[in-house]
């Protein structure tokens, strides 16, 4: 339906995840730029919630930092609508269902397609409650990536059957953040979701190394890496956007080497 599918086409696709206003306007502006010069083929960007229940606190504490620097739909809009200048990189939200609710579902997803946002990842957004959303989301062009996890049981079928863009399957249970370790059934679940669709599916939750990114990237066909990414931009003194380009670099060469 859109361009997502195609970016995982003869490649395994890196899609690095920020937090939109995370410290402020202008290194989310040149966060993207960075990644997308340096290997994402995906920008996730979130819009921060004041309830993010699927955050860990990597995360909640770069969405504070952003409430601290006063974000708001609008100004991630903005965000966007400047990175729109030096880059056509394709980019997704990731944020709560309310975001969208209270921007009104149709003028926010208008506003997506004019920026070319072509996805949105909605962790609060059950797919079996995605019906009001989802016809006007496709109306503007817009993918529903839904969420599949190890635990998903019958419902994994019937989520993937229905997928348009990508699917995001869930490395583990529990909130974001790195771990160290993923469960032996992820593969099983992915060659489950794989018999019924041919939309691509991309891991996260819990990456942060080349060595775990080049391990999943061989089950899946492409990693999410939200907290570490995040953490670069948090403690990097003054040199955010060289480390984040080295990290980016990193990541994109561990996946490479995996053909498909
Ligand atoms: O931070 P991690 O463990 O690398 O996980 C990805 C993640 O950050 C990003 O996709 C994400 C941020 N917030 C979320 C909430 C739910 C699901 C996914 C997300």
């Amino acid at each position: 339906m859109t361009n997502l599918k195609q970016v995982f086409e003869n490649k395994k696709a890196f899609i690095p995840f920020v937090v939109s206003d995370d410290p402020d306007f202008q290194t989310t502006v040149d966060s993207i730029v960075t990644l997308a010069e340096n290997g994402a083929d995906i920008v996730e960007l979130g819009i921060p919630f004041s309830d993010p229940v699927a955050d860990g606190p990597v995360i909640q504490a770069a969405d504070l930092r952003a409430f601290d620097a006063g974000v708001n739909t609008n100004v991630v809009f903005d965000i966007v609508t400047k990175a729109r200048e030096k880059t056509d990189v394709p980019i997704i939200f990731l944020t709560y269902l309310n975001i969208a609710f209270k921007y009104g579902y149709e003028a926010f997803c208008q506003r997506c397609q004019s920026l070319n946002i072509t996805g949105l990842v909605i962790p609060d957004l059950p797919y079996e409650e995605s019906d009001e959303l989802q016809p006007i989301a496709e109306k503007y062009g817009i993918d529903l990536i839904p969420l599949i996890a190890p635990t998903s049981g019958d419902r994994i079928e019937k989520i993937a059957k229905k997928a348009t863009g990508f699917i995001y399957m869930v490395s583990s249970l529990g909130v974001t953040g790195v771990r160290n370790d993923f469960s032996k059934q992820l593969q099983d679940t992915i060659e489950r979701i794989k018999k019924v669709t041919d939309v691509p599916v991309a891991i996260g939750f819990g990456i942060h190394s080349p060595e775990q990114a080049a391990e999943l990237s061989r089950i899946s066909d492409g990693i999410i890496i939200g907290s570490a990414v995040v953490k670069i931009i948090a403690n990097s003194d003054g040199n955010t956007q060289k480390d984040l380009a080295d990290y980016a670099q990193s990541i994109k060469e561990a996946i490479s080497v995996t053909v498909k």
